[in-house]
């Protein structure tokens, strides 16, 4: 998977045969034949599914960030359309969407394919869209120390198309401010500006 390296050594790799059994243990629950030829494979496949989607345990966020550069530039800089994948942590089923970032640096600012990095360290669990925002956005202030951050997540949530209130199509989106972005109105106009489509 772009983005985290280490993913094949993570606590599902160790636990794979187990994962795997647990698996093969729900297809017989719901009623499903487990030794019919199409769906052998599949606990296995699901529990390579595992390493992937769950790959951001392997991680700390903090560390996606990684080399950051001294840079008198102190205007705003945009990381837009940073494509996720998540799994809800109440039915754990997919949502997905799209993250925007603005932030002011102050002296430090970070290679641009780092913010796609710790989007995926971030997203790469269970979670719940708010926290996506809010962990983006504390991160980003811890380790570059900016004047402000933005983010803004949109999200389409299975558990709400596919399955409950069955509403396709719905989105829910989310920011958080920090900094300069909460005090400056025209900042946050500008970065929304920016954003739309
Ligand atoms: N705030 C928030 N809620 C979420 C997110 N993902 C899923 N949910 C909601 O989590 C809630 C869980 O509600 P429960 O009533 O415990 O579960 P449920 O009976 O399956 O709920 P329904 O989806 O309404 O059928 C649902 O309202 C989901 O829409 C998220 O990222 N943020
Ligand atoms: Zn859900």
């Amino acid at each position: 998977m772009a983005g985290i390296k280490d993913y094949k050594n993570s606590k599902v790799t160790g636990n794979r045969e187990l994962i795997e059994g647990h698996v093969r243990e729900i297809l017989r629950l719901i009623g499903e034949d487990v030794d019919r030829e199409g769906l052998l494979e599949t606990p296995a496949r699901v529990t390579r599914m595992y390493e992937e989607i769950f790959a951001g345990y392997e991680v700390d966020p903090r560390d996606a960030l990684g080399v950051t550069f001294d840079e008198q530039h102190e205007e705003l800089v945009i990381v837009k359309d940073i494509v996720y994948y998540s799994q809800c942590e109440h039915h754990m089923a997919p949502f997905f969407g799209k993250v925007h970032i603005g932030y002011l640096p102050s002296g430090k600012i970070a290679g641009l394919s780092k913010f796609a990095r710790l989007v995926d360290a971030v997203t790469r669990r269970l979670q719940v869209q708010e926290r996506i925002t809010s962990e983006i956005a504390d991160i980003l202030e811890e380790v570059l120390q900016p004047q402000g951050v933005m983010v803004i997540v949109e999200g389409e949530h299975l558990c709400m198309c596919a399955r409950g209130v069955k509403k396709p199509g719905s989105k829910t989106v989310t920011s958080a401010v920090r900094g300069h972005f909460r005090s400056n109105a025209a900042l946050r106009s500008e970065f929304l500006s920016l954003v739309k489509d």
